[in-house]
C-alpha cells in the first residue's frame, strides 16, 4: 500500500515532467511509448487505489461529465482590449505620445499577437483552480473542464504561487487543417479560420471533444503582477516561463520605435513559416511602472497598441 503510494507519487512527477518537456519545451526526453507506459501504470494504480487520485494527475485531464451550461466568471482584473495601428505612422505617433508623457526613457517589448481566443487561468498554491474566457472583459464562462484538456497548461505549477495568469489558446495550423479534412469527410461545415475552430472546441459543453481538437495556449500577462514583484513585461514573460507556463519565445524588448518597426518588418515577412495564425503584433511598454503611470483610455492601455497586418486579400475561385 505504501510502495503504491510511493509509485503514484513518483508516477505522477514523471509523467507532469515528461508532458512539460514535450508540450510546453517541445524536446521530449523520452519515447512517445515510454510516457504511454508509464500513463497507463498510473491509471491501474489510481484504479487500484481511488484515494490516491489527485486532480493534478496526468490522469484527469478530460473530465467525466458532461456540462448543461458554463457558469459566470466574474475576472479579479478586467481583461483589457487593445488600440489598433496599421502602418509605421500609427506607430510613429504611439511612440510620440508616450515620449511626449514620459519622456526619452522608455523601452518597448513586441510580441506575436496569437490569432485565438482570450483566457484567464487562476492557480491557488500552484493548483489549476480555474479557466475562463475574456467575455465582455469584466464576466466570461468558466471552461475550465475545457482547458483542462490542453496539455501544454500544467495542473501544478512548479512553484506553489496564487496567480492568475491570461493568454491566448489556439488551434495549430496542422491541427485546423486535419479537424476541416475530417468535417467534410463527414459532410459537416468546415471552421472557417483556426481561430474560429478554437473558440468553436472550447465552447463545447463535452470536455471529450475539447480535448479531442489538440488546442495549445501561448500565456503572456500576469492579472495581478503587483503580488509577484516583476518590473517589466518581459520579467512576468520569464517569471511566467520558470513557472512551467508556455510562452512564446519569439518576444523581443525593442528600445526605441525604430527597433520595434524592423520587428515588425520582420514578422511581416516570417509570419508565414509560424505553425499557428497571428494577426499582428503587440508593442507593450516593457517597465510596470510606466506602464501605471500611463493608464489607460476609457476602454483600452495607453502603454500598448496592437499592430494589425494588412487583411490578407481573398482570392475567391
Ligand atoms: C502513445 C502516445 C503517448 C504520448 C504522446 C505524446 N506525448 C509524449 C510525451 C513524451 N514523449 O514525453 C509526453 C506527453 C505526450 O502527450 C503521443 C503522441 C502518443
Amino acid at each position: 500500500r505504501s510502495s503504491a503510494e510511493k509509485r503514484v507519487r513518483e508516477l505522477h512527477d514523471l509523467l507532469s515532467q515528461y508532458n512539460y518537456e514535450y508540450h510546453v519545451l517541445d524536446k521530449p526526453s523520452v519515447p512517445d511509448v515510454e510516457y504511454d507506459q508509464l500513463l497507463t501504470e498510473l491509471k491501474e494504480l489510481e484504479e487500484a487505489f481511488p484515494d490516491l487520485q489527485s486532480p493534478d494527475s496526468p490522469t484527469q485531464r478530460v473530465g467525466g461529465a458532461v456540462l448543461d451550461q458554463f457558469k459566470k466568471v466574474t475576472h479579479r482584473s478586467p481583461m483589457l482590449s487593445l488600440g489598433n495601428a496599421f502602418n509605421e505612422a500609427d506607430l510613429r505617433s504611439f511612440d510620440r505620445r508616450i515620449r511626449e508623457s514620459m519622456g526619452d526613457h522608455v523601452s518597448y517589448i513586441c510580441e506575436l499577437k496569437i490569432d485565438g481566443l482570450a483566457i484567464s487561468l487562476r492557480y491557488e498554491d500552484g493548483l489549476f483552480v480555474q479557466g475562463a474566457t475574456r467575455g465582455d472583459g469584466t464576466i466570461g464562462e468558466d471552461i475550465t473542464a475545457n482547458l483542462r484538456t490542453i496539455r501544454s497548461i500544467p495542473l501544478r505549477l512548479r512553484q506553489p504561487f496564487s496567480i492568475e495568469v491570461r493568454g491566448e489558446a489556439f488551434m495549430p495550423m496542422s491541427s485546423f487543417l486535419a479537424l476541416n479534412e475530417e468535417k467534410e469527410k463527414n459532410a459537416e461545415e468546415p471552421f472557417a479560420n483556426p481561430r474560429n475552430a478554437a473558440a468553436g472546441s472550447l465552447r463545447q459543453l463535452d470536455p471529450r471533444i475539447a480535448a479531442s481538437r489538440n488546442l495549445d495556449i501561448f500565456l503572456y500577462g500576469i492579472g495581478d503582477p503587483g503580488e509577484t514583484g516583476v518590473e517589466s513585461q518581459s520579467e512576468g514573460l520569464n517569471l511566467l516561463s520558470e513557472l512551467g507556463l508556455k510562452t512564446n519565445n519569439e518576444r523581443r524588448v525593442c528600445p526605441t520605435i525604430d527597433d520595434v518597426i524592423s520587428y515588425v518588418q520582420e514578422w511581416t515577412e516570417r509570419r508565414a513559416e509560424l505553425s499557428y495564425d497571428i494577426d499582428g503584433i503587440v508593442i507593450k511598454v516593457n517597465s510596470l511602472a510606466q506602464q501605471e503611470e500611463l493608464g489607460f483610455t476609457a476602454k483600452s492601455p495607453r502603454w500598448a497598441i496592437a499592430y494589425k497586418f494588412p487583411a490578407e486579400e481573398v482570392v475567391t475561385i
